[in-house]
């Protein structure tokens, strides 16, 4: 994914930036497919909790926190790190979302009971090594049992499913949303009996 995402910045056909706007509004089609309920407009404004990371996977949490707003959900939006230190993109949708909405710092067991939706943008791709630190938050998540969306896969989890990443601290899931193609892990979540839903990106 990295490569065909490079050769296609490089080739001047997409920025990096149309391809996290195509990833973010994949996902919430995605939502709109994997709830239809969600889809019809409610008495009381849905409600997602969107937690973001510090790198592009927390970028497109910034571009479902918009979308969602745009659609007249209320969202509370939750970063872990440092947003002077979030990579350019997902730096300019962060910046994007702070023209029309807060956010706070990741709580040590942040409140999901009124979430309709939590969208899990922590990490994807990027990750490099298990989580220290997360287990309050994903126990907090399993414990609220809200539906789970997992930008390109639940945070904590090995892309490749290598067999030394089994037991690795993840969170919760009922759906990941991943893009352009699935990765190995997608396979072994749908054995799980997650949901997987591939979104094209135009890579
Ligand atoms: N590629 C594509 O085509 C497209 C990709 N897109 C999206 O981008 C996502 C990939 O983004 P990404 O590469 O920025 O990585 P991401 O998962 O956000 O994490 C990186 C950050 O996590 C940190 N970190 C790592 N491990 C950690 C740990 N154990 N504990 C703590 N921190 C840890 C790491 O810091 P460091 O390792 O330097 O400490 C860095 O800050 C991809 O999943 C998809 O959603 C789409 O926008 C569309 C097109
Ligand atoms: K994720």
């Amino acid at each position: 994914m990295r490569s065909l995402e490079r050769a296609a910045i490089a080739s001047g056909r997409i920025s990096g930036l149309d391809l996290m706007e195509r990833a973010g509004t994949g996902v919430v089609e995605a939502i709109g497919e994997a709830w239809p309920d969600f889809r019809t407009p409610a008495d009381v404004p849905r409600h997602a909790v969107v937690l973001c990371g510090p790198g592009n996977n927390g970028g497109d949490g910034f571009v479902v926190a918009r979308l969602l707003r745009r659609r007249g959900w209320k969202v509370t939006l939750y970063l872990y790190g440092d947003p002077e230190r979030l990579p350019p993109d997902a730096r300019t949708n962060h910046d994007r979302w702070r023209r029309i909405g807060t956010l706070s710092a990741l709580p040590a067991a942040p409140d999901f009971s009124t979430a309709d939706l939590v969208v899990d943008a922590l990490f994807g791709l990027g990750l490099t090594r298990p989580l220290t630190g997360f287990g309050p938050i994903f126990s907090a998540l399993a414990t609220a049992g809200r539906p789970v969306l997992a930008i390109d896969l639940p945070s904590g989890r090995d892309a490749d499913a290598l067999p030394d990443s089994v037991g690795w601290p993840s969170a919760p899931c009922s759906l990941a949303v991943t893009f352009h193609r699935e990765k190995p892990l997608h396979a072994r979540l749908r054995a799980e009996g997650i949901g997987v839903i591939v979104k094209p990106i135009g890579l």
